[in-house]
């Protein structure tokens, strides 16, 4: 079974619902999913306080994301909202910690999707995904973004081929249905493409083993089999 966690910082709500609607949304798609918050900084910069509030009531029981959770991930789901067309700092602040497991290379092979919200159309959400997918390669995982793959996508609430997009006008927990169904689908598609990766890698690996490295190094000289 595909385990994918899906850690998530909001702030009035809206990102949280896009990434429990993608927890249900692996759950449907047979995967087991992990729903994470990153960890608070010191001095958050907080515009509604009474939407500050109740988001951090109804995530008290939400676990905060650790280094552990990204071993545990086969697929790792990223959503943040935008602030000043770039990721939340909370967000930035975990990726910061990710070297431990990083930079030995434990995070190569896993399927990675990001989503944002944000108040305004064109105001950042694809330029916060893409910085986040600077990220992801350095962690070495596979980026997989939305495309246009389903109908749903081309709606006006939706459109962005990088991850799932919502428009809050700077309400709380403002989330269209259509941006509902199109992180329904990006969780599905991810849990389908960590799938498919790791059958594949499986079979490469029991190709390697049947066939025995020095004859693979041969047919494909081109290719280093350290
Ligand atoms: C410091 C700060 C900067 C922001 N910058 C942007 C921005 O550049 N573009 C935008 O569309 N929204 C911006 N917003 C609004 C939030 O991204 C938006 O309200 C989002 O829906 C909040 O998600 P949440 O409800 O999950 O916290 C900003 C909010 C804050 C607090």
């Amino acid at each position: 079974m595909i385990k994918v966690a899906i850690i998530f910082h909001s702030r009035s709500g809206n990102v949280f619902k896009l990434a429990a609607a993608a927890a249900a949304a692996a759950e449907k798609a047979g995967a087991e999913p992990k729903l994470l918050k990153v960890g608070e900084l010191p001095d958050p910069m907080v515009l509604d306080k009474e939407a500050y509030d109740s988001v951090e009531s109804a995530t008290a029981d939400v676990p905060v994301a650790t280094l552990d959770d990204l071993l545990w991930a086969d697929a790792i789901m990223i959503g943040s909202p935008v602030h000043f067309g770039l990721p939340a700092p909370q967000i930035l602040n975990f990726i910061d910690h990710s070297g431990p497991v990083a930079i030995p290379g434990k995070l190569v092979d896993k399927a990675v999707t990001v989503f944002a919200s944000g108040s305004a159309a064109h105001a950042g959400q694809q330029t916060t995904i893409l910085a986040l997918h600077n990220a992801v390669c350095h962690w070495g995982s596979l980026i997989v973004p939305n495309g246009s793959s389903v109908e749903i996508l081309a709606s006006e609430h939706n459109g962005s081929p990088y991850g799932t997009c919502s428009i809050s006008r700077h309400l709380a927990s403002e989330v269209h249905e259509d941006n509902l169904r199109a992180i329904e689908h990006q969780t599905q598609r991810l849990v389908e493409v960590a799938t498919a990766y790791g059958i594949g890698l499986r079979q490469t690996e029991s190709a390697i083993k049947y066939v025995g490295l020095e004859d693979l190094a041969r047919k494909f000289p081109h290719l280093s089999m350290d």
